[in-house]
């Protein structure tokens, strides 16, 4: 394909930029995943960017309904998102996924799923300590495992595998929402994705 046929196969006629790619946020809950995510998608659908954010919420509502938080069904759920994902990316959308997909295989297996199509995929390992998500304790999930109303907390009583070598790791605690999004679109830049 020549460079300007590649423009051209690159852009809607509403010009939307249309190079997928999956941005998958992993971590802790508090970490900042779904934070970034949203932030992020704002700023690349003002450059033209086709953008959906997989929310894990919303997607254990749908079409995880049903599934707890044990290894098998936290793999489940991490395989749907990667398929939806990469189906995504692979049609010109960047798929923003802030969800905290614990085990290394879980992970290895969805980039293999991209990697098998072509689909780029970006690993992030929002790496902030457990320490301070305690403390930002978005949902109240860390003061409900404290007093005993829940087990199986992610970092606290239940794994989280820290990716070896994720494309980018952003400690959130050292930095402004804006900062930690403006280093993912760093990234993307760098990669050509955006
Ligand atoms: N036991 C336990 N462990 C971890 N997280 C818990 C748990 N119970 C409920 N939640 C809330 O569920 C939100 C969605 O989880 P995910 O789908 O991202 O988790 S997973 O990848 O399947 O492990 C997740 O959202 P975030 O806080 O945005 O990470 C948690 O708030
Ligand atoms: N650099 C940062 N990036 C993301 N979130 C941050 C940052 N600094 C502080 N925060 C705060 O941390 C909290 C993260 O919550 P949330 O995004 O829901 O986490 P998660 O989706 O990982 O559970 C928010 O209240 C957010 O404002």
């Amino acid at each position: 394909m020549t460079a300007s046929a590649f423009q051209a196969n690159t852009e809607t006629q509403e010009n939307h930029v249309t190079t997928g790619a999956t941005v998958w946020l992993t971590g802790l809950p508090s970490a900042g995943k779904t934070t970034i995510a949203y932030e992020l998608a704002g700023r690349l659908r003002e450059e033209g960017h086709l953008v959906e954010v997989l929310d894990g919420d919303e997607i254990r509502e749908f079409i995880s309904a049903g599934l707890g938080f044990s290894r098998e069904d936290r793999h489940t759920n991490v395989q749907r998102i990667g398929f939806v994902a990469e189906l995504l990316a692979r049609n010109g959308v960047k798929a923003l996924v802030p969800v905290i997909a614990p085990y290394t295989d879980s992970r290895d297996a969805v980039r293999g799923r991209h990697q098998k199509s072509g689909a780029a995929y970006i690993e992030v390992h929002v790496a902030t300590p457990v320490e301070v998500c305690s403390v930002r304790d978005v949902k109240g999930l860390y003061a409900k495992q404290a007093a005993g109303e829940l087990t199986g907390l992610t970092g606290v009583d239940d794994p989280y595998e820290d990716p070896e070598s994720p494309d980018l790791r952003i400690e959130s605690q050292h930095q402004t929402v804006q900062e930690s999004a403006a280093a993912v679109h760093a990234l993307l830049t760098e990669r050509g994705l955006a």
